[in-house]
């Protein structure tokens, strides 16, 4: 890849829920099958893979040789082996991008050729419908040219902001995370549905519907979400006593506590692989 803007060779190193939602994505945005990679530990998860995709799977010298883009999205836990794999077969020319949860640019720098441009990433799985929010973080020998290649990848499959990589790990829990939040939530209503008597796929419409018109004005008004809730507030009515009963229950404080919690997770991942 020597122009500025040409499409990359793109290898993404662990094909599992987000590494999948992440090629199926490129694709719905407009790349070409040829233009990706695949490894995955598994023979019966790249057959699946390659029939649904097109894509090929390889191993990971093969990736190091062909791809100018190398995403590492295999699980924190699993980074030991496959940074030792790496190692020996990378360019130092060649742009690694991380999606690992907790794992600083400095740990794949340590690990990897000298002068290895690093990216650091922090998606979620809107990917998989075009609508990610994904944070990046230039590692020390990241420059401007690397930061626009992963700007440009991640802009096919949704939104993108630059943030300092000291901040990665309360992304992790806020944007990272935060779709499961959003799917825990939509659970726990529909389950109100059931116990208020709405059959189980009309509480599902009722809640999943609510859900995006909701997610639709945030976007579309730009107003505060205090702003749209007190639309909904009418004097002594219904919303303001449901109000009620989520601060009885401590709903905000279980929220700011829970986020806490996967942000100090997401620094625990990182410090596992300090000694290193
Ligand atoms: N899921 C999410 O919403 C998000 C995940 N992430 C990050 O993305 C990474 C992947 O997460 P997720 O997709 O959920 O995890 P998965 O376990 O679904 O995916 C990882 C995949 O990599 C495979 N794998 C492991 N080691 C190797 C190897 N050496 N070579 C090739 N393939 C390998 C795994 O195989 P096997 O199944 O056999 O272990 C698995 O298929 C994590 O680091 C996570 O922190 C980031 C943002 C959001
Ligand atoms: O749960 C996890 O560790 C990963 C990282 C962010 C979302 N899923």
């Amino acid at each position: 890849m020597t122009e500025a803007n040409a499409r990359p060779t793109i290898a993404v190193l662990g094909a599992g829920k987000i590494g999948e939602a992440l090629l199926s994505g490129l694709l719905h945005g407009g790349r070409s099958a040829d233009d990706l990679l695949f490894t995955e530990r598994y023979p019966e998860r790249s057959a699946e893979l390659t029939k649904t995709y097109g894509i090929r799977c390889t191993d990971v010298p093969t990736a190091a040789k062909d791809a100018d883009v190398l995403v590492v999205a295999v699980k924190p836990q699993d980074i030991e082996p496959l940074l030792d794999e790496l190692a020996p077969v990378v360019d130092p020319e060649t742009l690694v991008v991380s999606l690992c949860a907790g794992l600083p640019t400095s740990l794949f720098e340590r690990r990897l050729p000298a002068g290895v441009p690093v990216v650091r990433v922090m998606p979620n799985t809107p990917m998989l419908v075009g609508e990610a929010m994904s944070a990046i973080s230039p590692g020390k020998h990241a420059r401007p040219e690397h930061l626009a290649t992963v700007e440009d990848m991640l802009s096919a499959v949704g939104k993108v902001v630059r943030v300092p990589e000291s901040q990665q790990d309360a992304v992790t829990a806020l944007s990272g995370s935060g779709p499961a939040y959003f799917f825990f939530l939509v659970e726990a209503m529909i389950d109100a549905g059931i116990l208020l008597g709405i059959p189980r796929a009309v509480a599902e419409k009722l809640i999943i519907q609510s859900a995006v018109g909701a997610a639709a004005m945030l976007v579309e008004t730009g107003e505060h979400p205090v702003i749209l809730r007190e639309a909904v507030t009418s004097p002594a009515g219904t919303t303001i006593m449901a109000i009620r009963e989520l601060e009885n229950h401590g709903v905000r404080a279980a929220l700011l506590a829970a986020i806490e919690a996967a942000r100090d997770r997401s620094r625990e991942l990182g410090a596992e692989h300090e000694a290193h």
